[in-house]
């Protein structure tokens, strides 16, 4: 398994993208509710991310947006007519609703799937589990489409199984990649997985987040642990600190992320650190690694900071010379407390010896950092020539998106547009072209 690469597959932002405040616990999209949105930008941000990543020499591809608004879901609950008419109806009848309809949630990709490498399963394919989202409506279809576009890009059945998303049921709450990190010596050697729940359906002793909602219970963890065939040894369980999901961390990759052999974490994270640690350790012997842990204390980045900074919604990317670099929002430059911080771990000698930094400023405001924004997939070399290649970041794709973009994307959404059924002609415009540029024709269930 030597010579697999990290891919980031980083969400392509939809043409519907707004801010309907629609993520209960998510500090940002609950402050910026029903302000305008600039879709073109917000697009334009995550594709220059992802071009400036694969101009350096990360692997870098895409995951395309889904339909909006979604018909399907408006028609299930009694909208009916010409799609004019079921936007009109939603719009006088359940304007939150069709805000739900219209999310362009599915950006955040950290969310879409969790992801085994092959080097980790009993069967030795790559492991993906659509998530099921069904904490908050919004999210909670997303996994038909995200499974179909995972089959289309993974397509090889001998290399990649595609798992359909867990029961939709609170018990199984499931937010994929973003309660779950991989650590290892290196990407192509087997490896420890990392899952972090927010709440334990079965044991009323545990503890559970009193304000917010803890979107990712210890069963879904499990079932994912089970399907994708890992090896119990090689597994960590650990409950996040319920007081900092109440303080705005709904998931796992705002207060921590990994790479390699390195945790990044705020002492806060967990809800017993020392034994999470104690766990990761012997894990990592499992696998002939040794876990350096990077803590970082409340006394230097309170938990608030964290939050409004997103300093631990950043990526760590490995590179060529061994170091690190850390990639991270500009909310990270502004918050004078994580500013100071990230000088010293620079400065330090560790791991981590460069930032990386970006403007990404239309996500952040819906709570969505350069992690929540990309799905880590590790392929060898021969998975990744197995996967569908027009995903794949390169300046000729660069090249056509943009314009793409440019062609469709408005560069305002204010609530009230909408009503405005010329929005969804657009969205679906869009996508048709979208399905050609990436060489995936139906790849749009657009019947
Ligand atoms: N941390 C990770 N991995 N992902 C971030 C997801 C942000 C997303 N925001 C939203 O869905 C806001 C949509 C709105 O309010 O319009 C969410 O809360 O699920």
């Amino acid at each position: 398994m030597l010579g697999a690469r990290e891919f980031n597959f980083d969400g392509l932002v939809g043409p519907s993208h707004n801010y309907a405040g629609l993520s209960f616990g998510n500090v940002a999209s609950f402050n910026n509710v029903r302000s305008a949105s600039n879709p073109r930008q917000a697009a334009l941000q995550g594709l220059a991310k992802m071009r400036a990543l694969a101009q350096r020499g990360f692997a870098q591809a895409l995951l395309p947006p889904q339909a909006r608004p979604n018909f399907r879901m408006l028609r299930a609950i009694g909208f009916s007519g010409t799609d004019a008419d079921v936007v009109a109806q939603a719009w006088r009848d359940a304007p939150v609703i069709l805000a739900c309809a219209y999310s362009a949630a599915p950006m955040w990709t950290a969310n879409a799937a969790t992801v085994s490498p092959s080097a980790d399963t009993l069967d030795g394919r790559v492991h993906f589990t659509s998530a099921n989202l069904n904490n908050k409506l919004h999210r909670s279809e997303e996994h038909r489409q995200a499974t179909r576009t995972l089959r289309a890009i993974f397509a090889d059945q001998e290399r990649f199984v595609v798992h359909d998303a867990l029961p939709p049921t609170p018990a199984f709450g499931d937010e994929g990649a973003a309660n779950h990190t991989r650590l290892a010596r290196e990407h192509g050697s087997a490896g420890v997985e990392f899952f972090v729940y927010g709440r334990v359906e079965f044991d009323p002793s545990a503890p559970f987040p009193k304000k917010y909602p803890a979107r990712q219970t210890l069963e879904a963890s499990q079932a994912i642990a089970r399907l994708h065939g890992l090896n119990p040894a090689q597994v960590v369980f650990a409950q996040q600190n319920p007081a900092v999901i109440d303080q705005g961390v709904f998931h796992n990759d705002v207060i921590a992320v990994g790479n390699g052999n390195v945790l990044f974490y705020h002492e806060q994270a967990f809800a017993d650190e020392q034994e999470t640690l104690a766990a990761l350790r012997v894990a990592m012997e499992n696998v002939d690694a040794g876990l350096t842990a990077i803590r970082v204390d409340s006394a230097d980045v309170p938990v608030a900071d964290a939050v409004a900074s997103y300093l631990f919604n950043s990526q760590l990317l490995s590179k060529p010379d061994g170091k690190m670099a850390l990639v991270v929002p500009h909310e990270c430059h502004e918050n004078p407390a994580v500013a100071r911080y990230l000088g010293q771990l620079t400065a330090s000698g560790g791991p981590v010896d460069e930032l990386v930094e970006f403007d990404l400023r239309q996500s952040m405001r819906n709570g969505g950092g350069p992690a929540c924004l990309r799905l880590r997939v590790v392929l060898t070399d021969e998975e990744a020539r197995a996967m569908h290649q027009g995903v794949i970041m390169t300046e000729a794709l660069y090249a056509r998106l943009v314009p793409w973009v440019e062609k469709h994307y408005r560069d305002r959404i204010e609530p009230k547009d909408l009503a405005d059924p010329q929005l969804a002609i657009e969205c679906m415009a869009a996508l048709e072209d979208l399905e050609t540029i990436l060489g995936l024709p139906g790849l749009y269930d657009l019947s």
